[in-house]
Protein backbone atom coordinates (compact mmCIF):
# COMPACT_ATOMS: atom_id res chain seq x y z
CA UNK A 1 0.00 0.00 0.00
CA UNK A 2 1.52 3.62 -1.12
CA UNK A 3 1.55 6.48 1.48
CA UNK A 4 1.83 9.94 0.42
CA UNK A 5 2.75 13.15 2.75
CA UNK A 6 1.25 16.34 1.19
CA UNK A 7 2.73 19.66 2.86
CA UNK A 8 1.51 17.87 6.31
CA UNK A 9 1.65 19.81 9.47
CA UNK A 10 0.52 18.98 12.73
CA UNK A 11 0.33 21.25 15.71
CA UNK A 12 -0.05 19.78 19.41
CA UNK A 13 -2.68 21.63 21.41
CA UNK A 14 -3.13 24.09 18.44
CA UNK A 15 -5.10 27.22 19.01
CA UNK A 16 -3.34 27.40 22.96
CA UNK A 17 -1.28 29.39 24.66
CA UNK A 18 0.55 25.69 25.06
CA UNK A 19 0.12 25.33 20.80
CA UNK A 20 3.71 22.89 20.61
CA UNK A 21 4.70 22.52 16.84
CA UNK A 22 5.07 18.45 16.04
CA UNK A 23 5.48 18.44 12.61
CA UNK A 24 6.18 21.24 9.41
CA UNK A 25 5.72 20.99 5.75
CA UNK A 26 6.58 17.12 5.40
CA UNK A 27 6.19 16.12 2.00
CA UNK A 28 6.98 12.44 1.73
CA UNK A 29 6.24 9.08 -0.16
CA UNK A 30 6.67 5.31 1.48
CA UNK A 31 6.14 2.86 -1.95
CA UNK A 32 4.30 0.04 -1.34
CA UNK A 33 6.15 -3.48 -0.30
CA UNK A 34 8.93 -1.29 0.78
CA UNK A 35 10.73 -1.31 4.42
CA UNK A 36 11.25 2.44 5.15
CA UNK A 37 13.26 3.85 8.38
CA UNK A 38 12.64 6.82 10.21
CA UNK A 39 15.53 8.82 12.09
CA UNK A 40 16.40 11.22 14.35
CA UNK A 41 17.56 13.01 17.44
CA UNK A 42 14.75 12.47 20.28
CA UNK A 43 11.78 15.21 19.89
CA UNK A 44 12.13 15.81 15.77
CA UNK A 45 9.03 14.27 15.19
CA UNK A 46 9.16 10.33 14.22
CA UNK A 47 6.63 9.69 16.93
CA UNK A 48 4.54 12.11 15.43
CA UNK A 49 5.24 11.07 11.80
CA UNK A 50 3.94 7.54 12.67
CA UNK A 51 0.98 8.39 14.28
CA UNK A 52 -0.34 9.96 11.23
CA UNK A 53 -0.33 6.53 9.40
CA UNK A 54 -3.45 5.07 10.72
CA UNK A 55 -4.97 8.60 11.62
CA UNK A 56 -4.08 8.34 15.71
CA UNK A 57 -3.35 11.83 14.86
CA UNK A 58 -5.06 14.08 11.78
CA UNK A 59 -2.93 16.74 10.59
CA UNK A 60 -4.04 20.12 10.82
CA UNK A 61 -3.03 20.83 7.28
CA UNK A 62 -1.76 18.62 4.63
CA UNK A 63 -3.32 15.53 3.32
CA UNK A 64 -2.03 11.82 4.35
CA UNK A 65 -2.61 9.65 1.82
CA UNK A 66 -2.69 5.89 2.81
CA UNK A 67 -4.04 3.47 -0.55
CA UNK A 68 -7.48 5.02 -1.39
CA UNK A 69 -7.90 6.74 1.87
CA UNK A 70 -6.95 10.54 1.88
CA UNK A 71 -7.35 12.05 5.62
CA UNK A 72 -7.17 15.76 5.71
CA UNK A 73 -7.68 17.93 9.14
CA UNK A 74 -11.61 17.69 7.87
CA UNK A 75 -11.72 13.79 7.92
CA UNK A 76 -13.45 12.47 10.80
CA UNK A 77 -13.03 9.64 13.06
CA UNK A 78 -15.74 7.10 11.52
CA UNK A 79 -14.03 7.67 8.37
CA UNK A 80 -10.82 5.77 9.59
CA UNK A 81 -12.48 2.44 10.59
CA UNK A 82 -10.82 0.35 7.62
CA UNK A 83 -7.62 2.26 7.52
CA UNK A 84 -7.26 1.02 11.41
CA UNK A 85 -7.32 -2.30 9.98
CA UNK A 86 -5.01 -1.99 7.56
CA UNK A 87 -2.43 -0.16 9.48
CA UNK A 88 -1.00 -2.45 12.28
CA UNK A 89 0.94 -0.34 14.98
CA UNK A 90 3.67 -1.90 17.33
CA UNK A 91 5.13 0.59 19.61
CA UNK A 92 7.34 0.09 22.34
CA UNK A 93 6.44 -2.20 25.04
CA UNK A 94 3.25 -3.22 23.12
CA UNK A 95 2.86 -6.56 25.50
CA UNK A 96 1.61 -3.92 28.14
CA UNK A 97 -1.42 -3.50 26.41
CA UNK A 98 -2.38 -7.34 26.43
CA UNK A 99 -5.83 -7.58 28.30
CA UNK A 100 -7.65 -11.04 27.52
CA UNK A 101 -7.07 -13.65 29.42
CA UNK A 102 -5.87 -16.43 27.41
CA UNK A 103 -3.03 -15.69 24.63
CA UNK A 104 -5.67 -17.11 22.04
CA UNK A 105 -8.38 -15.22 22.88
CA UNK A 106 -6.01 -11.69 23.03
CA UNK A 107 -4.82 -12.38 19.69
CA UNK A 108 -8.14 -13.22 18.23
CA UNK A 109 -9.91 -9.89 19.45
CA UNK A 110 -8.97 -7.70 16.61
CA UNK A 111 -10.60 -10.24 13.58
CA UNK A 112 -13.40 -10.66 15.63
CA UNK A 113 -13.68 -6.69 16.37
CA UNK A 114 -13.38 -6.39 13.19
CA UNK A 115 -16.06 -8.54 12.00
CA UNK A 116 -14.70 -11.70 11.08
CA UNK A 117 -16.83 -14.89 13.31
CA UNK A 118 -15.03 -16.29 15.65
CA UNK A 119 -14.26 -19.48 14.10
CA UNK A 120 -12.59 -17.40 11.61
CA UNK A 121 -10.90 -15.54 14.20
CA UNK A 122 -9.54 -18.19 15.78
CA UNK A 123 -8.42 -19.47 13.13
CA UNK A 124 -6.69 -16.12 11.61
CA UNK A 125 -5.17 -16.20 15.60
CA UNK A 126 -3.42 -19.53 15.50
CA UNK A 127 -2.10 -18.47 12.18
CA UNK A 128 -0.60 -15.34 12.95
CA UNK A 129 1.21 -16.59 16.35
CA UNK A 130 2.79 -19.68 14.72
CA UNK A 131 4.36 -17.13 12.42
CA UNK A 132 5.50 -15.26 15.21
CA UNK A 133 6.97 -18.68 16.75
CA UNK A 134 4.46 -19.34 19.45
CA UNK A 135 3.03 -22.56 19.57
CA UNK A 136 -0.04 -24.40 20.60
CA UNK A 137 0.90 -25.70 23.62
CA UNK A 138 0.92 -21.84 24.99
CA UNK A 139 -2.46 -20.84 23.74
CA UNK A 140 -4.45 -21.43 26.76
CA UNK A 141 -2.01 -19.13 28.94
CA UNK A 142 -2.65 -16.27 30.99
CA UNK A 143 -0.26 -13.52 28.91
CA UNK A 144 1.11 -12.39 31.91
CA UNK A 145 2.60 -16.18 32.82
CA UNK A 146 4.47 -16.00 29.49
CA UNK A 147 8.42 -14.73 29.57
CA UNK A 148 8.76 -10.84 28.39
CA UNK A 149 9.94 -11.69 24.94
CA UNK A 150 7.09 -14.25 24.30
CA UNK A 151 4.69 -12.10 25.68
CA UNK A 152 5.89 -9.47 22.86
CA UNK A 153 5.26 -11.71 20.08
CA UNK A 154 1.81 -12.44 21.46
CA UNK A 155 1.59 -8.61 21.27
CA UNK A 156 3.02 -8.44 17.50
CA UNK A 157 0.77 -11.72 16.83
CA UNK A 158 -2.05 -9.31 17.63
CA UNK A 159 -1.48 -6.63 15.83
CA UNK A 160 -0.76 -9.61 12.52
CA UNK A 161 -3.76 -10.67 13.13
CA UNK A 162 -5.97 -7.77 11.81
CA UNK A 163 -4.24 -8.30 8.15
CA UNK A 164 -2.69 -5.41 7.88
CA UNK A 165 -1.02 -4.21 4.63
CA UNK A 166 1.10 -1.46 6.39
CA UNK A 167 3.03 -2.46 9.54
CA UNK A 168 4.40 0.89 11.70
CA UNK A 169 6.77 -0.17 14.29
CA UNK A 170 8.12 2.42 16.97
CA UNK A 171 11.37 1.29 18.70
CA UNK A 172 9.62 -2.17 18.55
CA UNK A 173 12.71 -3.78 20.01
CA UNK A 174 13.22 -1.33 23.30
CA UNK A 175 14.44 -3.33 26.61
CA UNK A 176 15.25 -6.42 24.65
CA UNK A 177 18.93 -8.02 24.64
CA UNK A 178 20.64 -8.24 22.01
CA UNK A 179 19.89 -11.64 21.40
CA UNK A 180 15.81 -10.46 21.35
CA UNK A 181 16.35 -7.50 19.16
CA UNK A 182 18.27 -9.57 16.33
CA UNK A 183 15.53 -12.43 16.57
CA UNK A 184 12.52 -9.70 16.51
CA UNK A 185 14.27 -7.81 13.48
CA UNK A 186 14.28 -10.67 11.66
CA UNK A 187 10.95 -12.17 12.59
CA UNK A 188 9.88 -8.19 11.14
CA UNK A 189 11.92 -8.95 7.98
CA UNK A 190 10.65 -12.39 7.07
CA UNK A 191 6.85 -10.93 7.82
CA UNK A 192 7.34 -7.92 5.23
CA UNK A 193 8.92 -10.44 2.64
CA UNK A 194 6.32 -13.02 2.78
CA UNK A 195 2.88 -10.66 3.17
CA UNK A 196 4.85 -8.06 1.29
CA UNK A 197 3.62 -5.76 3.87
CA UNK A 198 5.10 -1.43 3.63
CA UNK A 199 7.36 -1.27 6.95
CA UNK A 200 7.60 2.17 8.63
CA UNK A 201 10.52 1.75 11.53
CA UNK A 202 10.89 4.49 14.15
CA UNK A 203 14.44 3.18 15.29
CA UNK A 204 17.60 4.76 16.89
CA UNK A 205 20.00 1.81 15.90
CA UNK A 206 21.99 2.45 12.88
CA UNK A 207 23.10 -1.03 12.46
CA UNK A 208 19.26 -2.11 11.51
CA UNK A 209 18.80 1.09 9.07
CA UNK A 210 21.51 0.21 7.45
CA UNK A 211 20.74 -3.82 7.39
CA UNK A 212 16.62 -3.66 6.54
CA UNK A 213 15.76 -0.03 5.18
CA UNK A 214 15.40 0.75 1.89
CA UNK A 215 14.63 4.15 2.28
CA UNK A 216 15.80 6.29 5.10
CA UNK A 217 14.08 9.72 6.40
CA UNK A 218 16.15 11.63 8.70
CA UNK A 219 14.04 14.03 10.86
CA UNK A 220 14.79 17.35 12.38
CA UNK A 221 12.76 19.62 14.17
CA UNK A 222 9.54 17.95 12.76
CA UNK A 223 10.70 18.01 8.94
CA UNK A 224 12.53 15.58 6.67
CA UNK A 225 15.75 17.23 6.20
CA UNK A 226 17.20 14.43 4.22
CA UNK A 227 15.70 11.41 2.32
CA UNK A 228 17.63 8.77 0.70
CA UNK A 229 19.09 4.92 0.42
CA UNK A 230 20.96 3.75 3.83
CA UNK A 231 24.27 4.38 1.53
CA UNK A 232 23.17 7.99 0.73
CA UNK A 233 22.25 9.06 4.35
CA UNK A 234 25.50 7.37 5.97
CA UNK A 235 27.88 8.60 2.96
CA UNK A 236 29.01 11.74 5.18
CA UNK A 237 30.58 11.25 8.94
CA UNK A 238 30.73 14.88 9.01
CA UNK A 239 27.28 15.82 7.80
CA UNK A 240 26.06 13.21 10.59
CA UNK A 241 27.87 14.56 13.32
CA UNK A 242 26.47 18.32 12.86
CA UNK A 243 23.04 16.70 13.01
CA UNK A 244 23.89 14.51 16.37
CA UNK A 245 23.52 11.60 14.24
CA UNK A 246 25.30 8.01 14.94
CA UNK A 247 27.22 6.09 12.47
CA UNK A 248 26.50 2.30 11.83
CA UNK A 249 28.98 0.35 13.78
CA UNK A 250 31.33 0.31 11.21
CA UNK A 251 31.42 3.95 10.25
CA UNK A 252 34.25 4.85 12.92
CA UNK A 253 36.56 2.03 11.77
CA UNK A 254 35.76 2.76 8.08
CA UNK A 255 36.62 6.82 8.75
CA UNK A 256 40.21 5.68 10.75
CA UNK A 257 40.89 3.34 7.88
CA UNK A 258 40.77 6.00 5.79
CA UNK A 259 42.62 7.96 7.99
CA UNK A 260 45.15 5.52 7.62
CA UNK A 261 45.27 5.64 3.46
CA UNK A 262 42.59 2.95 2.99
CA UNK A 263 40.63 3.54 -0.20
CA UNK A 264 37.15 2.25 -0.01
CA UNK A 265 35.39 1.60 -3.82
CA UNK A 266 31.87 1.95 -2.64
CA UNK A 267 31.13 3.06 1.93
CA UNK A 268 30.55 -0.35 3.43
CA UNK A 269 27.92 0.00 5.61
CA UNK A 270 28.19 -3.62 7.48
CA UNK A 271 31.05 -5.70 8.43
CA UNK A 272 31.14 -8.42 5.61
CA UNK A 273 31.03 -5.50 3.00
CA UNK A 274 33.78 -4.24 4.71
CA UNK A 275 35.89 -7.51 4.78
CA UNK A 276 35.07 -7.85 1.67
CA UNK A 277 36.92 -4.60 0.61
CA UNK A 278 39.30 -4.85 3.28
CA UNK A 279 40.85 -8.30 2.95
CA UNK A 280 42.56 -7.98 -1.00
CA UNK A 281 44.16 -4.14 0.26
CA UNK A 282 45.79 -5.84 3.43
CA UNK A 283 47.36 -8.83 1.18
CA UNK A 284 49.26 -5.46 -0.26
CA UNK A 285 50.87 -4.45 2.99
CA UNK A 286 54.32 -4.92 3.46
CA UNK A 287 54.81 -6.70 6.61
CA UNK A 288 57.60 -5.32 8.58
CA UNK A 289 60.94 -7.89 9.80
N1 LIG B 1 1.36 14.93 23.53
C1 LIG B 1 2.14 15.97 23.24
N2 LIG B 1 1.80 17.23 23.63
C2 LIG B 1 2.59 18.29 23.32
N3 LIG B 1 3.73 18.21 22.63
C3 LIG B 1 4.13 16.99 22.22
C4 LIG B 1 3.36 15.80 22.51
N4 LIG B 1 4.01 14.74 21.97
C5 LIG B 1 5.12 15.23 21.38
N5 LIG B 1 5.19 16.57 21.53
C6 LIG B 1 6.26 17.47 21.00
O1 LIG B 1 6.32 17.30 19.59
C7 LIG B 1 7.67 17.28 19.13
C8 LIG B 1 7.96 15.98 18.40
O2 LIG B 1 7.86 14.90 19.34
P1 LIG B 1 7.94 13.36 18.93
O3 LIG B 1 7.50 12.55 20.11
O4 LIG B 1 7.23 13.15 17.64
O5 LIG B 1 9.51 13.19 18.70
P2 LIG B 1 10.36 11.84 18.48
O6 LIG B 1 11.31 12.15 17.37
O7 LIG B 1 9.46 10.68 18.31
O8 LIG B 1 11.18 11.74 19.84
P3 LIG B 1 11.78 10.41 20.61
O9 LIG B 1 12.94 9.90 19.82
O10 LIG B 1 12.20 10.99 21.94
O11 LIG B 1 10.64 9.42 20.73
C9 LIG B 1 8.53 17.51 20.39
O12 LIG B 1 8.81 18.87 20.49
C10 LIG B 1 7.64 17.06 21.51
O13 LIG B 1 7.96 17.75 22.70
Amino acid sequence: MDITFKQVSYTYQANSPLATPGLRDVDLHFASGSYNAIIGQTGSGKSTLVQHLNGLLIPTAGQVIVGQQVITPLTKNKALHDLRRQVGLVFQFPESQLFEETVLKDVAFAPKNFGKTPAEATAIAQQALRLVGIGPELEAKMPFDLSGGQMRRVAIAGVLAMEPEVLVLDEPTAGLDPVGREEMMQLFARIQQERQLTVILVTHQMDDVVRYADQVVVMEQGHPLKVGSPREIFADPTWLAAHNLELPSTGQLVARLQQQGFEFTTLPLTVPELLAQLTPQLRQVPVDG
